[in-house]
């Protein structure tokens, strides 16, 4: 995630994995750009990689090419995953999201808009993210809405973990371009309930409902 959002130390949430960092916010967006454009070339090594017909020599030199950059990579690691981070300006980064870390490859990435009341996100699906042939993964349908109906309930000023996540898979989703959106249903007290949807062209293919919950704590909601 990134942007202005509530964090532990304005909320008093003592949730593991924030990380508050000096850096300026200037240096944080010079170094996600770069970031990006590793991590863009890394994307589209998974995707060449998969649908590859090179010979079994190439792919040998390919990976020996690769081990040796992967070496130059690890000679200055964090000592664990990336976690969230956030400086005094409130400008947060969490550059391993599975879903839109800025570093990592896996993550198509998802690039969440926030509306007034509904999150939505144009992202494109390819090789990396299938199931049944030319579809969508089911587990990958569920991840991307886990984040984008967790983003809607946290709706950028509070913690929300998902409790119950209930999905129903209309139809195939295929792999190309996708919209997704998610939106609060309601709300009882430390419970928000979410509604969302992955539509391809012709429509809805997969519909969500969540309980996020939001830790004991944390305030229940208000102004950001
Ligand atoms: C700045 C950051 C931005 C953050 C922006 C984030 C965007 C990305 C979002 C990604 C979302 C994720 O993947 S989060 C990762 C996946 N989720 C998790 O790991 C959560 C693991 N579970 C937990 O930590 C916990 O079980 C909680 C927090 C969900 C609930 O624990 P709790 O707070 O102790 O809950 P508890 O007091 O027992 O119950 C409170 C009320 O919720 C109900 N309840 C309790 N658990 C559940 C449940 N699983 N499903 C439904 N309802 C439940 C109870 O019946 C009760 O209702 P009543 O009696 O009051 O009626």
């Amino acid at each position: 995630m990134t942007g202005r959002r509530s964090f532990p130390e304005e909320s008093a949430v003592g949730v593991g994995g924030f990380v508050r960092e000096d850096t300026p916010t200037a240096e944080v967006d010079r170094r996600e750009a770069v970031m990006a454009s590793l991590t863009g070339t890394v994307r589209e090594l998974i995707d060449a990689t998969i649908r590859t017909t090179v010979d079994d020599d190439e792919v040998h030199r390919i990976r020996d090419g690769l081990a040796a950059l992967v070496a130059r990579l690890r000679t200055a690691q964090l000592p664990g995953p990336a976690g969230i981070r956030y400086n005094a300006e409130l400008r947060s980064w969490n550059w391993g999201n599975a879903v839109m870390g800025a570093a990592n490859a896996i993550a198509p990435p998802l690039r969440v808009q926030h509306d007034s009341s509904v999150c939505h996100a144009d992202v494109v699906l390819g090789a990396a993210y299938e199931g049944p042939p030319g579809l969508v993964h089911g587990g990958v349908s569920a991840m991307l809405l886990d984040h984008i109906m967790g983003e809607a309930a946290s709706a950028m000023r509070r913690t929300a973990f998902t409790g119950t996540l209930t999905m129903r898979y209309r139809r195939g989703t295929p792999l190309g371009p996708l919209h997704l959106e998610a939106s609060i249903v309601r709300e009882e007290g430390r419970k928000i309930f979410v509604a969302g949807s992955i539509s391809d062209a012709g429509g809805a293919t997969v519909e969500a409902d969540g309980v996020f919950i939001q830790p004991v704590g944390t305030p229940a909601g208000g102004g950001r």
